[in-house]
């Protein structure tokens, strides 16, 4: 299962995490914003479409920057960075969000997937 989540970044440094709802596969954990790639679709036009869906924001695609990827078997997760949108982003799908710096993140329970690539994303936040 190919899935594509946004790591958006404000002018603070902070990242958008939002908590997946409740009887959903890891309900209650904190995640990145995103969704699965429909078959056929390009990732970064997924990401697109799913960014609409669940926080009502416009994003370009080419305002998407690859951060890296990870797999916890079905799921392999691409993860993107974004600093530039249109609109305020709305909890349309989750029971909430924050904004934080990833060194606070990391101390949010979320899939296993997302661990390391919160750990990536605190590396190129931190230009290392
Ligand atoms: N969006 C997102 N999904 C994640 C993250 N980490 C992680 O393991 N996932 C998993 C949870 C889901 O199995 C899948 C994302 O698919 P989805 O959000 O479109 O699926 P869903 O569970 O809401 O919908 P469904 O399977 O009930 O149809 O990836 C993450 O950080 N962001």
């Amino acid at each position: 299962m190919l899935v594509v989540a946004a790591a958006l970044i404000d002018g603070e440094g902070r990242c958008l995490m939002q908590q997946r709802p409740q009887g959903k596969r890891h309900g209650g954990l904190w995640e990145f914003p995103g969704g699965k790639v429909e078959p056929g679709e390009h990732p970064a036009a997924a990401l697109v479409r799913e960014l609409a869906e669940e926080l009502a924001i416009d994003v370009a695609a080419d305002a998407l920057a690859p951060v890296g990827f990870a797999t916890d078997m079905p799921v392999t997760m691409l993860l993107y960075r974004c600093a530039v949108w249109r609109g305020t982003p709305q909890p349309l799908a989750a029971d909430g969000f924050c904004w934080e710096r990833p060194a606070a993140l990391a101390r949010l329970p979320m899939p296993p997937v997302d661990v390391p690539l919160l750990a990536a994303l605190a590396r190129v936040l931190a230009g290392g």
